[in-house]
């Protein structure tokens, strides 16, 4: 791994616009509960300001936890960092392999097998057909999936699918890992075996920014951690600060606990 890797934003703000938005009430920015500020550009389009101003600088072994409301940005913010959006305005800077990881079924192709399909989905997660072509036996274990792994990937099951992604996802080393957590379509026996690979792809992994709501698992994956808010950075801190500033002391506490759990682990 290369000691170059890194996520500098300076200011970045990601808009969307919507040409096809109905309303005619919303004359200046408007806060929700929910989402991104909704405004107008000059030329009265509706825009979504998903993201303002973000300013971070990460570098090789942080690990990050991202909460917040629903359409606060979070997921905004993994595919700024994956490159999948511009910055509408500021700039973001990434350097490093980046595994994104937050759409399992991207790089899946319905047509070919499970197999093939390891392969495909481990190059488009950076990595070479020789590395893939060298873990496929044991992937192939991990999933448990047998002689369907001949068949193509269009009569799997959603729970099969999240499988065979999971084995692949979970056996690649990424310079940078962009983590979200709509990973729960397993049953509850693979999702532990999956967990314990996922600590492992963690700890290979030079910088984590993983989304969730979950405390839990942000406690045993993570080591610090921002909230997010209406699009903004509202705190960088230590993960029980963080979530108990955004949920309260109960919260706090049960991260607390997990994190004396997980370190008593380790
Ligand atoms: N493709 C898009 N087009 C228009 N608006 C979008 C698009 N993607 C996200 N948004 C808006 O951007 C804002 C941030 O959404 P985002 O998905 O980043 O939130 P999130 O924090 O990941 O939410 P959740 O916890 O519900 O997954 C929301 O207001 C959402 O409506």
């Amino acid at each position: 791994m290369t000691s170059t890797v890194s996520i500098d934003t300076y200011q970045a703000c990601v808009d969307f616009p919507i040409f096809d938005a109905k309303s005619r009430s919303l004359k200046k920015a408007f806060l929700g509960k929910a989402g991104g500020a909704i405004g107008r550009t000059d030329s009265n389009t509706v825009v979504v300001e998903a993201l303002r101003d973000i300013t971070l600088s990460l570098k090789e072994g942080d690990r990050i936890g991202l909460v917040g409301h629903n359409g606060a940005g979070k997921s905004t913010l993994l595919r700024l960092l994956s490159g999948i959006y511009e910055p509408t305005r500021g700039s973001a800077v990434v350097r490093g392999r980046v595994a994104p990881v937050f759409d399992l079924g991207v790089g899946m192709d319905p047509e070919i097998s499970g197999f093939e399909n390891i392969i495909i989905r481990g190059l488009f997660l950076g990595m070479t057909r020789k590395q893939m072509q060298a873990k496929i036996d044991e992937i192939a274990d991990f999933t448990e999936l047998g002689e369907y792994l001949h068949m193509p990937l269009r009569t799997y099951s959603t729970g099969m699918r999240v499988r065979l992604a999971m084995g692949v996802v979970t056996s690649i080393d990424p310079e940078i890992l962009l983590l979200d957590e709509g990973i729960g379509a397993v049953d509850a026996e693979f999702m532990k075996k999956a967990r314990i690979r996922l600590q492992e792809l963690v700890k290979r992994s030079g910088i984590l920014v993983f989304a969730s709501h979950s405390n839990e698992f942000l406690a045993q994956l993570c080591d610090s951690a921002m909230w997010i808010d209406h699009g903004t950075i509202r705190m960088h801190s230590s993960i029980d600060e963080v979530v108990g500033a955004y949920e309260g002391p109960d919260a706090a506490a049960h991260v607390r606990r997990v994190l004396a759990e997980t370190g008593d682990r380790a």
